[in-house]
């Protein structure tokens, strides 16, 4: 196996253009390509996760074509050939790695389009729940196999039969993106439809860049504090002349958790205050644990002055389930214990990232409380050093325990690669800003 030796080091002042957000441009290339006509999307995230819906959206028969692109380091700029809401293509087989936002949206919009289609990914996909917006696609008529164990991937879809229900309820405790998945696939009936969310609704920022996007398509959509969603009859995806995916919030976390560590201002380029990403409350957190953040056009700089301490902190993290992990990390700069609570999404993610976290960190001396929910970190007085680090095929596992080489240590990232999932260069950005100690 890889590894990557990453010695202690400190950052330097650094300004780091962020890739294009995951969230935002696997939702736009889908309603791009459902789209009624064509649309240019700028700036999208060129990583496995985008690449599977890309494969998927030309099996499906959308024509894409890649424009020019001035950076060599930025993201693609692409051409999509919209649908009209019917993919030429009615059968096929989709590999879709273990990308939730591929895998979860295409799946609602196959089953109620009709077609016969098969879905599957790695064999972390096929661990990973799908069983409630399977059971919500069917009371709208859809007609989708379990070709493995019931409840998860992989998919065999049909063709659905016609709906005669209009109300429909999702259970939102598990993941946002299954009722992700029926805001954006029930518009393509043409039919009103009545959302009701059983239960508590996880994660609930997606739910808002959802409704951003589907707006920016042309698709209305109103609810009552996240739990009723009524999506009115006759609508339909317009096609967005040009559209500029903002940079990646989450991806952001890593560097401006590293301005805090270091002291050092560390600029991320391509978000702002006005971002849709929920992964912004990130910054507000810094912020409460000793930061200095400059908010300004199209830039976040976090720095902290040096009579400043890191200051432990308990924090719901319900709504930033992907940053938080970043929390995790800064916890060993702390002098007492933190703890991040409302996490259970954490535990069906890419690995379970409760377990994974807690047993990597013992490794470096920390004392761990884990619970269902949560996580509790005692850093030890000395970090262990040398420490290798598995990463479980988890991008963010590798990219959270690099900020380790910032607290005086050594570190051994294992399988560093796994971070392709959403950022192919970030050990080589993250090179640049740090200087060995
Ligand atoms: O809809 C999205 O773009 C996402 C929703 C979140 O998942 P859950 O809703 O499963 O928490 C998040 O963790 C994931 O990285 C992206
Ligand atoms: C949970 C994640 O991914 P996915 O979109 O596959 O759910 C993530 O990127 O942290």
């Amino acid at each position: 196996m890889n590894t990557l030796h990453l010695t202690s080091s400190t950052c330097h002042a650094s300004t780091i253009n962020l890739p294009g957000s995951k969230s935002i441009s696997n939702r736009t290339l889908l309603l791009a390509a459902l789209a009624d006509n064509t649309s240019e999307i700028y700036d999208v995230l060129d990583s496995d996760d985008i690449l599977h819906m890309l494969n998927a959206l030309k099996i499906l028969g959308v024509k894409i074509e890649q424009l020019p692109n001035a950076e060599k380091e930025s993201g693609l700029n692409l051409r999509i050939y919209g649908c009209n809401g019917k993919f030429p293509q009615q059968q096929a087989e989709l590999f879709l790695g273990n990308a939730g936002t591929a895998f979860r949206p295409l799946t609602a919009v196959l089953a109620i389009l009709g077609g016969e289609y098969y879905l599957h990914g790695v064999a972390r996909m096929h661990e990973r729940p799908i069983g409630d917006l399977v059971d919500a696609l069917k009371t709208a008529g859809a007609i989708i196999e379990y070709k493995g164990k019931t409840g998860y991937p992989p998919l065999q879809i049909y063709p659905a039969q016609t709906p005669t229900n209009h109300l429909l309820s999702i259970k939102g405790n598990v993941s946002s993106q299954f009722l992700t998945a029926l805001l954006m696939a029930l518009p393509l009936t043409g039919q009103a439809y009545t959302i009701k969310v059983a239960g508590e609704l996880i994660s609930k920022p997606y739910i808002a860049i959802t409704l951003k996007l589907l707006q920016q398509f042309g698709v209305q959509i109103t609810h009552k504090n996240f739990q009723i969603f009524q999506l009115p009859a006759g609508q339909h995806y317009h096609a967005q002349e040009k559209l500029f995916v903002e940079g990646d919030a989450s991806s952001a976390s890593y560097f401006l958790a590293a301005g805090l560590l270091s002291g050092q201002p560390i600029r991320v380029n391509g978000i702002d205050a006005n971002s849709i990403q929920g992964d912004i409350a990130f910054v507000h957190e810094l912020e409460k644990i000793g930061a200095r953040v400059s908010w300004g056009n199209q830039y976040i700089e976090i720095s902290r002055s040096p009579e400043q301490e890191i200051l432990p902190f308990d924090i719901d993290a319900n709504h930033i389930p992907d940053a938080a992990m970043t929390l995790a990390i800064i916890a060993l700069a702390c002098k007492n214990t933190c703890r991040i609570r409302n996490i259970a999404s954490w535990r069906v993610k890419e690995t379970d990232r409760i377990s994974a976290m807690a047993t990597e960190l013992r490794k470096l001396g920390a004392k761990i409380i884990e619970t269902e929910d949560s996580i509790s970190i005692t850093p030890p007085t000395t970090l262990h050093s040398d420490v290798h680090i598995s990463t479980y095929d988890d991008h963010r596992m590798a990219m959270c325990f690099s900020l380790v080489s910032l607290l005086g240590t050594s570190v051994y990232i294992d399988d560093p690669q796994c971070v392709n999932k959403t950022f192919p260069n970030y050990f080589k950005i993250f090179a640049s800003m740090c200087t060995p100690v």
